[in-house]
């Protein structure tokens, strides 16, 4: 056959398909399933050195290093408005920081104090369904352990799976399944660095025991017991909302609760040794079964976060107080 030149392939294409104009995603270049750095050159993600420099950037603009992270879930970004002596940052004028693009995600950190306690807030973090790899939804916990942070309390809203659970409670998170995980999509993919943390960390005892115990103490304290409960998260790729088939294959295997984040935080905080708690507002109650007409949206889980934003910030100082002690005691 006669070879073909540059011609011959435009002509070919008129007959071609048009081709599909794709949103940019950020991979890593090799398999797509986007662990990479964004910029296509490298599976690894951001260097220890760029984590630095981001760190460094931020205590900058501080006088008092805080030793507890707090992560504002969907809808909760007012946790942040307990913190005294505020100083805020928008994610947007941090060198290499990723920014908020999820309505009730405000997209700023904030430095304070709660109860005295230097504390420093995530007022909205980052998912896997915005187009950022899981890596970067979990850079902060590593720039906050850089920073000194000890201690980190991850917030969210999920769906009440256990059908005891009702809309307005609060789920002490007592372990998670990494669903996302189990297909190969792993924060900690792709070389390791030592300086955070082994290669294979232990994920067994990741929502520390101490705290939970003295969560569901405060929570008799505050006279809340009534709607805190505690149980297994997992967290999904999302953005849908889940099918009743998935929801209940995940009621069968044990989960009590559903969500679009934490999980892979959670892993990355661990693996770089922070002492883990972690809450779910349980903002609506899933729907497993094809009688219920029922259809959950994000809407109803910022107006659940609205309407327990008082229970959950008395919650969670007390939280930061009593962590705070821990760690002096220890
Ligand atoms: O997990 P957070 O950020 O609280 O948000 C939850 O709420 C959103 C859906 O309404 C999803 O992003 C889900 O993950
Ligand atoms: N599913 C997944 N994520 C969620 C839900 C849910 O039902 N509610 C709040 N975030």
């Amino acid at each position: 056959m006669a070879p073909i030149n540059a011609n011959d392939i435009n002509d070919a294409k008129a007959f071609m398909p048009a081709k599909k104009v794709l949103p940019e995603v950020e991979t890593d270049g090799a398999n797509g399933n986007g662990n990479g750095n964004g910029n296509g050159n490298s599976p690894k993600g951001y260097s220890y050195e760029t984590l630095l420099e981001i760190a460094n950037f931020l205590l900058s603009r501080i006088s008092v290093k805080p030793h507890i992270g707090i992560i504002c879930g969907s809808g909760m970004g007012s946790l942040a408005e307990t913190i005294q002596e505020p100083v805020s940052i928008l994610y947007e004028d941090i060198p290499n920081f990723p920014v908020s693009t999820v309505e009730g995600h405000h997209g700023q950190l904030v430095f304070g104090k709660i109860n005295d306690i230097p504390v420093m807030a995530m007022q909205g973090r980052f998912h896997y369904y915005e187009g950022y790899p899981l890596w970067k939804c979990c850079l902060p916990v590593r720039v906050m352990k850089l920073i000194g942070i000890k201690t980190l309390i991850a917030t969210n809203a999920a769906g009440g799976l256990n059908p005891s659970y009702k809309i307005g409670d609060i789920m002490i998170v007592k372990d998670h399944i990494n669903m996302m995980g189990f297909a190969g999509n792993n924060p900690l993919h792709g070389p390791n660095d030592e300086r955070f943390g082994p290669r294979f960390p232990p994920m067994s005892k990741a929502y520390n025991y101490e705290y939970r115990k003295v969560a569901r103490e405060i929570a008799k304290e505050l006279n809340i017991d009534n709607i805190v409960r505690e149980g297994v998260y997992t967290c999904l790729g999302g953005p849908n909302f889940e099918t009743v088939a998935e929801l209940n294959m995940l009621k069968m295997v044990g989960v009590d609760a559903v969500g679009m984040s934490t999980v892979h935080e959670v892993i990355t905080a661990r693996h770089c040794d922070l002492n883990v708690f972690a809450l779910s507002l349980i903002t609506n109650e899933c729907v497993t079964s094809y009688d219920n007409n029922d259809e959950a949206n994000h809407e109803e889980v910022l107006d659940v976060g609205r309407m327990r934003q008082d229970i959950l910030r008395k919650f969670v100082s007390k939280l930061v107080e009593r962590f705070a002690q821990i760690e002096t005691n220890h």
